[in-house]
């Protein structure tokens, strides 16, 4: 492929474009908190492409020439063997380090976007709750989906996140949070303790709506917790 027809994977016109959502969005991100000091971000998935941010920028401040473009499937990378792109920005930059997480989110729940982030709700939580799951019930949040149903979570319901330990080894990470999701098959997402959270849903829309929803629930969880309120009724 030429660098202008790669290039073209990164250039449109329509404001739906993966390229032009990723920037988008992780400005919108920004404004959250969520992606504060270059941690966290998106990836978005459409069929055979994977469109994921550049590593470690200001990611309020990303253009889609910044956008790497990978074909997925593939083959799943380590210090070894290289990780094949369609696209990689002329710039020297680095794909995402959290591309073996989204990729969990890819193979293990057919995920179309994953999001990472670094919300100080998500990391309280992590820190408030040092079982390995947050659990919170009877909150008027309707949009929790139970993964893998596409059902919502009920008032009645509990809803259980597993939390994993964190590490400085990316690899490492990745398969504790692959252990998670499989230990967890409803789970929504994973928490990262004292780093944030790693959520996914079929397509960028569930996976924003997901992550505000989870945000909600750890905020005022954590909130409910500091007051010296159960956070699951009938325990
Ligand atoms: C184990 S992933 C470590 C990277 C990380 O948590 C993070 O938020 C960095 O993101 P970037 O996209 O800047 O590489
Ligand atoms: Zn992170």
């Amino acid at each position: 492929m030429s660098s202008q027809e790669a290039d073209s994977l990164v250039l449109s016109s329509d404001p739906l474009h993966p390229a032009n959502l990723i920037p988008e969005l992780c400005r919108s991100f920004y404004q959250l908190g969520w992606v504060t000091g270059t941690g966290g971000g998106i990836c978005i998935r459409v069929g055979d492409k994977v469109y994921i941010a550049p590593s470690g920028v200001q990611k309020e401040r990303i253009e889609p020439i910044h956008i790497f473009v990978l074909p997925y499937p593939q083959a799943p990378a380590s210090p070894h063997t290289d990780r094949v792109f369609l696209r990689r920005p002329a710039l020297n930059l680095k794909e995402s380090a959290c591309t073996p997480l989204f990729w969990n989110s890819f193979d293990l729940r057919n995920a179309g976007s994953c999001i990472h982030t670094h919300s100080q709700h998500a990391v309280m939580a992590t820190l408030l709750w040092t079982r390995p799951t947050f659990t919170i019930s009877h909150q008027m949040i309707k949009g929790v989906r139970i993964a893998g149903t596409g059902n919502a979570l009920s008032y009645l319901d509990t809803l259980e996140l597993p939390i994993i330990e964190n590490t400085p080894n990316e690899e490492d990470l990745k398969d504790s949070m692959a252990e998670a999701m499989i230990k967890y098959p409803n789970a929504p997402g994973v928490l990262v303790r004292r780093h944030g959270v790693y959520v996914w849903g079929n397509d960028w829309e569930k996976a924003k709506t997901q992550t505000e929803c989870l945000d909600y629930l750890f905020e005022i969880g954590v909130k409910m917790k500091l007051a010296g309120l159960p956070t699951v009724l009938n325990e």
